[in-house]
């Protein structure tokens, strides 16, 4: 016993383990209240409009080098979700301990963002807070080498979220839809046979869902442009023994009415320009 190194992970009850290593969900991680709160402050006049969602960058867009320029997070970005992410030690082996770049993308019914990987602009651990309703994140496997069309791992373009919007405005033509399913169809060629793919993760508002380690380096995710996620289940659904209502979900026989849903997507930026290190010096164990 004394000698045994074994250390309890306060995310192991959180792993969605019918998916690989390693994806956590974690519902109501805010309340009602902090969502309300945080959706009132999200500036207006800061969203960018792309084809199929609109997105915002806090503090800033990265460089065309995926350096981070900006200093401080908004308060109302950092309390009360990066003190919970320091209780759970979500970014305790990322370069800066914390996060420091925040994505906001919002879709409205209909809209999706195609399957991508986030690349090598981050350390690989992205959080996703879900704010004001319910969405399926699908998640597939790349496409092999040959394939790959945009969305290739050794593709640092799609390293960054701009990068991204640019391939996906050069897209705007194609149908979503179209591009989920292509990807989708090159799978159940890969390796890790034990996984079914395409699947979905269902975040419900106030949610939080952790992509980490091999689920962030070796799969894809997306978002289907459609008005109902439909076919809801605990078949369908990897992470549908952790949802904290999925009575809702089967009332509504198995569909999601999609309504405006607005993520925040918590990153460390490997990156960090030196004017921006002497605001953050303080902070990063170097
Ligand atoms: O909105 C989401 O949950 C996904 C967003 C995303 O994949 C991204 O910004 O890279
Ligand atoms: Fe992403």
């Amino acid at each position: 016993m004394n000698g045994s190194t074994a250390k309890f992970d306060p995310l192991e009850p959180a792993r969605i383990s019918s998916l690989p290593p390693t994806f956590y969900y974690i519902p109501n991680f805010i309340t009602a209240e902090e969502e309300v709160s945080i959706l009132q402050k999200i500036p207006a006049q800061r969203w960018v409009t792309l084809s199929h969602r609109r997105l915002q960058a806090h503090p800033s867009t990265l460089t065309k080098n995926n350096t981070l320029l900006g200093a401080h997070l908004p308060p109302y970005l950092v309390n009360p979700v990066i003190d919970r992410f320091r209780t759970l030690e979500i970014f305790k082996d990322t370069p800066h301990k914390q996060p420091n770049h925040v994505l906001i993308n919002e879709y409205k019914p209909g809209e999706g963002i195609m399957p991508h990987e986030d690349g090598g602009a981050y350390a690989h651990v992205v959080a996703t807070v879900s704010l004001g309703a319910p969405i399926c994140l699908e998640i597939t496997q790349k496409p092999s080498s040959n394939e790959t069309d945009g969305v290739s791992s050794n593709d640092q373009s799609i390293g960054s979220d701009e990068a991204l919007a640019k391939v996906e405005d050069s897209t705007r033509n194609t149908t979503m839809e179209g591009e989920v399913q292509d990807v989708a169809n090159t799978l159940n060629q890969q390796s890790v046979p034990q996984y079914k793919y395409p699947t979905r993760i269902l975040q419900e508002p106030r949610s939080l869902l952790l992509t980490t380690g091999p689920a962030y380096r070796d799969l894809l995710h997306g978002i289907s442009p459609v008005e109902v996620d439909e076919d809801l289940n605990a078949e369908t659904v990897a992470n549908w023994n952790l949802l904290a209502e999925p009575h809702v979900f089967e009332e509504a026989g198995g569909r999601n009415e999609r309504g405006t849903r607005i993520s925040l997507t918590y990153r460390d930026v490997l990156k960090v320009s030196s004017a921006a290190n002497k605001v953050l010096g303080g902070l990063g164990k170097r």
